[in-house]
């Protein structure tokens, strides 16, 4: 089978090319070819299907023509990836599977419009953040609290006044999971500046990865709440780079860079 490899801000991914979705690709495959060391070594997989063979999606198959079937590293299926989707889109137009500057990709959170800037960054409108209450993360024994934010997917974004390069997060963090039954991403950040924070993320099925664009959002939407705001531009500052987060009332966007890096044949079967 053919996989391409590529990230965004460093959060990274395998893409199978699988257009008629006939593969059978299973939680255990994925999990090996995401393993770093007897795999090839990713966050997670981008399967890339017509929207129109997925008997998840095949009603937005009319708005899209593509699918980006997403699992994470742990094989387990996500509704959403905003890194995901701009190396998606990057793979699209390198295989001349699309040939706008704009064009939207089905995922399981929905249809998500996509750009490419004139500077080569790929921007995803990721929707309207659905912000909810607090709740509690635990790290290393201490609590942090945070801001439930739903961007398809679910996340808790932490602010805290420690600096976050210096939390220990090889371990997965306490969460409530009464408030979180399918799991959470979990975010902490330092607001560090006017309209800018620095993020580490812990992923639901990935752990600790050096960037989520969803995540992104998250804390922008997070460190906004703490300013009194609700729109604007933000930057947030990952461990593999830098994104930029605007808020608007009826939506967010996320952008950044994309690229490919690699592509090989895989022999480990199925
Ligand atoms: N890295 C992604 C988020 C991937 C899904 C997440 N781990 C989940 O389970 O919800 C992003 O860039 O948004």
């Amino acid at each position: 089978m053919r996989f391409l490899k590529g990230h965004g801000t460093e959060n990274d991914f395998i893409i199978l090319p699988d257009l008629g979705g006939e593969a059978e690709i299973s939680a255990s495959f994925v999990a090996r070819i995401c393993d770093r060391r007897a795999g090839i070594g990713a966050d997670g997989v981008l399967r890339v299907m017509r929207t129109k063979q997925s008997h998840e999606v095949a009603e937005h198959a009319a708005a899209a023509e593509w699918f980006m079937d997403y699992r994470n590293a742990d094989g387990g299926v996500a509704e959403m990836c905003g890194n995901g989707v701009r190396v998606f889109a990057r793979y699209l137009i390198d295989a001349g599977l699309a040939d706008q500057t704009e064009f939207a990709v089905a995922t399981r959170g929905g249809v998500r419009g996509v750009r490419v800037e004139p500077n080569g960054d790929i921007t995803v409108d990721m929707g309207k953040p659905v912000v909810g209450g607090e709740s509690v993360a635990t790290v290393g024994g201490q609590e942090y609290t945070g801001l439930r934010v739903d961007m398809g997917n679910p996340h808790l974004a932490c602010a805290t006044g420690e600096p976050v390069v210096q939390l220990d997060l090889s371990h997965q963090p306490g969460f409530d999971t009464g408030v979180f039954p399918t799991g959470v991403n979990i975010e902490l950040f330092n607001p560090v500046g006017p309209h800018r924070a620095v993020m580490r993320v812990y992923e639901r099925g990935s752990g600790e990865t050096r960037s989520c664009g969803t995540g992104a959002v998250a804390t922008a939407v997070a460190a906004a709440n703490l300013a009194g705001e609700t729109t604007g531009t933000w930057t947030v500052e990952v461990v593999g780079g830098t994104l930029t987060v605007i808020l608007e009332e009826e939506t967010s966007h996320l952008s950044g860079p994309a690229v490919i890096v690699a592509s090989g044949e895989l022999t480990l079967a199925e």
